[in-house]
């Protein structure tokens, strides 16, 4: 494979286009300086010149994608999407009790009780909420596969509330399923039978923010999106960016250790969550909500509640490192005739786009072929069994646009891409997004979704899409296979008319423990929650289990915390 590409990295950014020897004599052509219009474009003209259509195709501006108003992201980013009118919720109005569905018995915690509203009611008066309609959104996930009883939905505004609850819960052997926007995937954000919901949504102040170093210190219930625009309006970006902005909380994002779009370039919440306050099962409050880039003393308890699903504490605040806002933005949306070619255009973006890649995703054909069934978006480049979206940002416009046009003209010359487009405008780079982050909505609206989030090694990551595709045959409506390929991360779906048991064990364990096979993760950023609580064993040894049931009891001794989540049923 590596015949096929240069070893050598970008060269000079001032001439690099010019060493290609078939833009040579444009590249003569054109002034040395920075060009006023990005240089790509001069690059894209000359080859252009030699006849390459598919060339011309990207230079020659936007085409249509339709329905693409709204903001990128829309599947989460509006609030109405998860709840509403386009999800799978008009299809099946009733979703099944949890305990209907799944093999779960309640454990032995107390039953709300009127005494108990009114003691709750003294903590956040008016703020209980008992209404079965209101409460009917909170105990159901977004994906509409699990459904709890919750009777009870509290609204705490401030931590010493949510300190107050707890410790009133723990006393009462009361169980508590804390909830940020409820757009989790495995169904950890919703109760299982009757647990207390606690939400964070009225938990949304941004509580300092300082424009030198970038630190932002909020309270968990922000939503993401909300944050983005604060900080964006100050110079600077959060470290990650979901397809859920418009509704996810910062909290359950760092409860979840959320992966992301921007996971690539700016690493996982574990390095860029700099502090947290969290709320303990008996109501103690820790804070630890430091804004230090260095501390090296005593072991670092964030870390246990980074990822940790809010079994072991509540997050009710988040200092966070923010990174300046590139000035420069590029997305280019490329078609590869197959994913070695896939994975080759990946070595060579890293190669020469090395600090300014902020993004590499792929899509498979399928995934293209429903959001455009479901969503009415068009493919804009032609037709190809693969998708890549790369998206490069920094500080110098004409130098990025440079490198991105030597990388373009590099992998077009040599076949492992057939057609792409780019977007430098807001509003072309949010409709070439939203081909990749509405995938999940198209899926949602394909029928029963059945999910799996895997890390896998690079050359394996997409064998076993084809591998299900030939095992499941006809049972499976789609199987499609997308992801953070720069972060190893294969999305993989499957969907079927309605929730079959048969299709489900054709699935599993067959999925894990091919995963395992490949020494992979079985959930690489959607975590585990209440549906993949029982696959842990697969990415990890007993003795790792041992010791988070050990912190398990040590933290929350009752168990009272967002119980029959994250850790196995049985030992
Ligand atoms: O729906 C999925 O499987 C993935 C959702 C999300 O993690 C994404 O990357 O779009
Ligand atoms: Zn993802």
């Amino acid at each position: 494979m590596s015949a096929l590409l240069p070893e050598s990295g970008p060269g000079d950014p001032g001439s690099g286009c010019q060493r290609s020897p078939k833009l040579r004599g444009a590249g003569m052509m054109m002034p040395r300086l920075v060009p006023r219009w990005p240089a790509w474009l001069f690059c894209w003209r000359a080859a252009c010149i030699q006849g390459a259509s598919v060339r011309q195709k990207m230079w020659a501006g936007p085409s249509k994608i339709p329905g693409l108003g709204g903001p990128r992201g829309a599947w989460g980013t509006s609030p109405l999407v998860p709840r509403g009118s386009c999800s799978a919720s008009s299809r099946t109005p009733e979703v099944t009790l949890t305990p209907e569905r799944y093999p779960v018995r309640r454990l032995p915690f107390s039953v709300v009780s009127e005494d108990d509203l009114a003691a709750l009611e003294r903590v956040v008066p008016g703020r209980v909420i008992t209404d079965p309609e209101e409460l009917e959104p909170p105990n159901v996930d977004w994906l509409r596969t699990v459904r709890g009883s919750s009777k009870v939905l509290l609204r705490p505004r401030t931590t010493q509330e949510v300190a107050h609850i707890l410790r009133y819960c723990h006393e009462r052997n009361l169980a508590v399923n804390p909830q940020g926007g409820n757009t989790g995937m495995v169904g950890g954000s919703t109760p299982v039978f009757d647990e207390i919901i606690l939400s964070t949504a009225l938990m949304n102040q941004v509580l300092s923010f300082h424009d030198v170093s970038g630190v932002l210190v909020c309270q968990a219930g922000c939503v993401l999106e909300a944050l983005s625009q604060y900080v964006e309006e100050r110079g600077f970006i959060m470290p990650l960016d979901l397809g859920a902005k418009g509704s996810c909380h910062i909290g359950g994002n760092v409860a979840t250790n959320a992966g992301g779009l921007r996971l690539l370039r700016y690493g996982s919440l574990r390095g860029t969550v700099l502090g947290l306050e969290v709320v303990m099962a008996d109501g103690t409050v820790l804070n630890c909500l430091t804004s230090l880039r260095k501390d090296n003393t005593g072991y670092d308890l964030k870390q246990l509640f980074i990822g940790s699903e809010g079994t072991l504490g509540v997050i009710t605040a988040v200092s966070i490192l923010c990174p300046p806002k590139p000035s420069t933005v590029n997305v280019a949306f490329l078609g590869c005739p197959g994913f070695a070619e896939v994975l080759q255009t990946f070595r060579t973006c890293r190669a020469m786009l090395g600090e300014i890649l902020s993004a590499f995703e792929f899509m498979d054909a399928e995934c293209m072929k429903l959001v455009r069934l479901h969503l009415g978006l068009s493919c804009p480049v032609q037709e190809s069994p693969f998708y890549v979206l790369i998206e490069t940002a920094g500080s110098g416009p004409g130098h990025d646009a440079e490198k991105l046009g030597c990388f373009l003209e590099q992998v077009l010359d040599s076949g492992l891409v057939t057609d792409g487009t780019l977007g430098s405008d807001e509003r072309r780079i949010k409709m070439l997004w939203a081909l990749r982050e509405r995938i999940t909505e198209a899926l949602s609206r394909d029928g029963y979704v059945y999910k799996y989030d895997l890390s896998l090694p690079l050359d394996r990551l997409y064998d076993l899409v084809g591998d299900l595709r030939a095992r499941l045959g006809p049972s499976a409506k789609h199987v499609v296979g997308y992801g953070h390929l720069g972060d190893g991360n294969l999305h993989l779906n499957v969907t079927s008319e309605a929730f079959s048991t048969s299709l489900l064990g054709a699935l599993e364990p067959y999925v894990y423990e091919w995963t395992a096979g490949q020494r992979g993760s079985v959930s690489a950023e959607h975590g585990l929650g209440f549906k993949k609580k029982d696959v842990l064993g697969y990415s990890k040894p007993p003795e790792a289990l041992q010791l988070m049931r050990q912190l398990k009891a040590l933290l929350d001794p009752k168990g009272i915390l967002n119980p029959y989540k994250m850790l196995p049923t049985h030992a």
